[in-house]
């Protein structure tokens, strides 16, 4: 079925009214005129999500209408109890920040209608992100009944002291009717200046920004859970590969030093010379001068280069590799670690070789880079 086409030039408002009803009936006629005239001009809802006060009102009048309403809800508000129950799309978010980010993103107007706290803190706030250039939407205000002639006066008296620039007190369109209101709202083109250029913003912070930023802090949709399901899932799958991951690095610490004794088994004297060198420069490279090289060069007859019997200074290069991997695997790399690396080295370097020394550093090296 073809979607029928917004009459305006707005396809999706975002409502700001209160979670009361106020005292007098006038309040709760306005919220009703908005909603019809809202499905009049075939335009969306997004509000706060729930079923009290005014939101209550304006977001069964607008779904009765036909139109499509979007409640976004942070997850505190969404008990039954609280918000009551809410018609249409619902999503939940984390927290306020998120709610009002979310509502600015999807709408392309706002609309505040008489409330309190909450009402008016979100009205300000999108004030200001149009001041700042964070969005470029209209912001109007159906002033029922003159519900909102102080804050105006207010405004006013920010501009006359010098506090709300001239240009930026036309960023509010007021009426006080939907119908009047909706009509200034489709004439308006801001001519405020901008803080900072809207470009300029974070792209979480509004625009026209991708959606995926935010769908990872929305958790559901209508009914189920599923957005928020699959967000803590993912959660769950990384918690259980950094727990794999950190068990897999017991076993790297028999693999590295037997790797390594294998390795430099295999390899001839000369080879195992340069690699010895190389390592030994790579880890000291102010003491890689030839005579200190020299003494990290291989010995060809202590039993490295693949003879029958093991000297003992091959259990000993095992051992002190395993020590080394062991050390780096408990604490990290850290200078008491690299000091006893130092001393066991010069303590294998008097009954030991170069090669098993170069040997034992690539492994604890090795260690480090598996932390
Ligand atoms: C406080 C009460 C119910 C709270 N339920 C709400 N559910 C959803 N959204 C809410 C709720 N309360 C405030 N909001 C948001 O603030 C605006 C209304 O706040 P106000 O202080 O009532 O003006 C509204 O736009 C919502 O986004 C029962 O009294």
């Amino acid at each position: 079925m073809e979607e029928e086409k917004s009459s305006s030039k707005f396809k999706r408002v975002c409502v700001f009214c209160g979670s009361n009803s106020g005292r007098r009936k006038v309040f709760s006629d306005a919220a009703l005129e908005l909603g019809n005239e809202l499905v009049k001009r075939k335009i969306d809802l997004v509000y706060g999500g729930g079923s009290v006060g005014l939101m209550g009102l304006i977001s069964q009048t607008v779904y009765d209408g036909g139109c499509n309403v979007l409640g976004i809800i942070p997850k505190a508000l969404m008990p039954f109890e609280i918000s009551g129950e809410t018609v249409g799309e619902v999503r939940t978010v984390l927290d306020m920040h998120e709610r009002k980010a979310e509502m600015a993103r999807e709408a392309d107007a706002f609309i505040a209608l008489a409330g309190g706290y909450g009402t008016m803190e979100e009205l300000l706030e999108m004030i200001t992100w149009s001041h700042l250039g964070i969005h470029k939407k209209t912001v109007g205000l159906l002033n029922v009944d003159g519900y909102y002639n102080n804050l105006l006066a207010l405004f006013d008296n920010g501009v006359e002291e010098g506090f709300i620039k001239p240009g930026a007190r036309h960023i509010i369109v007021s009426a006080p009717t939907a119908n009047e209101l909706l009509e200034k709202m489709e004439q308006y083109t801001p001519s405020h200046e901008h803080v900072a250029p809207h470009e300029s913003w974070q792209m979480e912070q509004l625009g026209d920004y991708p959606k995926q930023i935010f769908y990872s802090y929305e958790v559901a949709s209508t009914t189920t859970y599923g957005r928020q399901k699959k967000f803590e899932m993912q959660k769950v799958y990384c918690r259980i590969l950094m727990q794999m991951l950190w068990w897999l690095r017991f076993l790297a610490f028999p693999v590295i030093p037997a790797c390594s004794c294998w390795w430099n088994n295999l390899i001839p004297p000369t080879v195992s010379k340069k690699n010895a060198m190389t390592v030994y420069l790579f880890h000291s490279p102010e003491s890689g001068n030839n005579q200190s090289t020299q003494h990290f060069a291989p010995q060809p007859n202590n039993g490295f280069n693949g003879a029958k019997g093991k000297a003992i200074s091959e259990n000993w290069k095992f051992l002190y590799s395993c020590y080394c991997c062991l050390e780096v695997f408990q604490d990290g790399l850290s200078s008491d670690h690299l000091f006893s690396s130092f001393v066991l080295s010069l303590l294998l370097l008097l009954v030991s070789d170069g090669c098993s020394v170069a040997t034992c550093i690539t492994a604890s090296g090795l260690g480090s880079l598996t932390q």
